[in-house]
């Protein structure tokens, strides 16, 4: 029955889907079974009569079992990385002969690199979904979200176009200075896309240190650096898979990092940091910056072919300032936001309104929206503020961008130093008092700056 068994024994052995090898004493190869080919990636004819001590010489494995459990007589495991990249967990078996001494070593070989794959895709399933959680966390921070205020014929044109440009999956790049709404078109765009039900991801690409970008745009594989998460990491890219990615001040983006992206943007293919397997995704890129990308161009900080990439529809969002007709709106808007948020009455008299609506805001709608804050917060309940009560920002409003002549100089100064002496006297006669002037001087010269005259005359 044995020896019938032992004619069959190599055949047996073929049958089972674990590789088998085995090694007498001095770790020379006696036979390896098919699985351990297959799974090994070495065939026969590399291994039969080679000493395992030599094939890990030569590079065919990383670890060996063999003279260990020769020495101590006992069972062991280890995790051996093939020359074909896969990870085998090993089980070495001795066998002993009559007289008690180790005769054979049998190594059972099972394949887990299907098992860590699976396991490394639930790592970035769980922190795709951590990075969803908190994406989705701040987008609520302030409820809904408003729809864009537009009054003024530049944006009704504007938002003409980004309703054309919505519903195609073209890039888009939005141009314009700090604070006008880039970040505010670009969601838009998003809401109003098909993609609308999939994630939008706003990266800040000024935000993100600059040896650190690569691996937070395309994710990195587990192992990839020392430091990195074990489980690896999905990078932006892959959280906006079939939504929409926001590339915010793109005009930052280191210019190997840009080469990437331009290979990205052309077949909608990367590769993870750390890794050699081609990932493919479905992905709307919106770009925004407040930089001169032509001007980057000649000065050799930003590639010229991602240039013409990015800007398939170009939107310049026009500063505020140039958008008369949207200041009132927004003024109410953010208004009503802010006396709901803190359950106050405060309002403006007209003229305080004009005042605002002359103001060149150089910080656009930004700038609007924190001043509307901070003085809701800071007024008192049922309030009507005068022009006097604005800012004083607002109130030097200096509207030249150029040098200024000493004269306006001296006029500015004095116009402020009189506003902030009303401010806190209240009255003609105090404040004229303070400033080491007639009352008559005081009152001509509010005319000339039109400051209106305090509530206690
Ligand atoms: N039309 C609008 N209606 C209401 N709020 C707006 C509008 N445009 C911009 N905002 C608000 O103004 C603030 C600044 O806008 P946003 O962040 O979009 O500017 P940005 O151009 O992206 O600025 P930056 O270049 O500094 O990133 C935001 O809080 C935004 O919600």
């Amino acid at each position: 029955m044995i020896s019938k068994i032992n004619k069959y024994a190599e055949d047996i052995l073929d049958v089972l889907d674990e590789g088998v090898y085995i090694s007498d004493r001095d770790g020379y190869t006696l036979h390896v079974n098919r699985a351990y080919e297959g799974i090994t990636g070495l065939t026969r004819d590399e291994l039969l009569g080679s000493r395992v001590t030599d094939l890990k010489k030569v590079g065919k494995y990383d670890v060996i079992l063999n003279p260990e459990i020769v020495q101590t007589r006992k069972p062991k495991s280890v995790v051996q990385l093939t020359k074909n990249g896969r990870r085998v967990v090993l089980q070495g078996h001795p066998v002993f002969d009559e007289r008690g001494e180790v005769a054979l070593v049998v190594t059972f070989a099972r394949d887990t690199t299907a098992l860590s794959r699976m396991e490394e895709h639930l790592g970035f399933q769980r922190e795709l979904i951590k990075t969803y959680q908190k994406t989705i966390l701040g987008e609520g921070r302030d409820g809904t979200l408003p729809l864009p205020l537009s009054k003024s014929s530049a944006m009704l044109e504007l938002m003409d176009m980004v309703k054309n440009v919505s519903t195609t999956d073209a890039t888009v790049l939005l141009l314009g200075e700090t604070g006008v709404g880039k970040n505010f078109i670009a969601k838009e765009i998003h809401r109003s896309s098909p993609r609308f039900k999939k994630p939008f991801i706003e990266v800040d690409c000024s935000a993100i240190p600059e040896n650190l970008v690569e691996s937070e745009l395309f994710g990195y594989a587990p192992g990839a650096f020392s430091g990195a998460n074990a489980n690896g990491k999905p990078g932006y890219i892959e959280m906006a898979n079939n939504g929409t990615l926001f590339l915010n001040e793109i005009g930052e983006l280191p210019m190997q990092v840009q080469a990437k992206l331009l290979r990205f943007l052309q077949d909608q293919e990367y590769v993870r940091v750390g890794s050699t397997t081609l990932q493919k995704v479905n992905v709307r890129v919106i770009s925004a910056t407040n930089k001169n990308l032509e001007e980057a161009i000649r000065e050799k900080t930003f590639r010229e072919d991602l240039y013409y990439r990015i800007r398939v529809a170009v939107v310049h969002l026009p500063p505020l300032r140039d958008r008369g007709g949207d200041i009132l709106p927004l003024i109410n808007y953010f208004l009503g936001t802010f006396t709901k948020r803190y359950n106050k009455n405060v309002s403006f008299e007209d003229a305080a309104l004009q005042t605002l609506e002359k103001y060149h805001w150089p910080g656009n709608v930004r700038e609007l929206e924190n001043m509307l804050h901070s003085i809701v917060a800071t007024s008192p309940n049922n309030t009507t503020l005068a022009p006097q009560d604005l800012p004083l920002s607002v109130l030097m409003n200096n509207e030249s961008h150029g040098r200024k002549s000493l004269q306006d100089l001296v006029a500015e100064f004095e116009k402020v130093e009189i506003l902030k002496v009303l401010r806190v006297t209240n009255s003609l006669a105090r404040a004229a008092d303070e400033l080491s002037i007639d009352r008559v001087t005081l009152y001509r010269k509010m005319k000339k700056y039109d400051i209106a005259s305090p509530s206690q005359g």
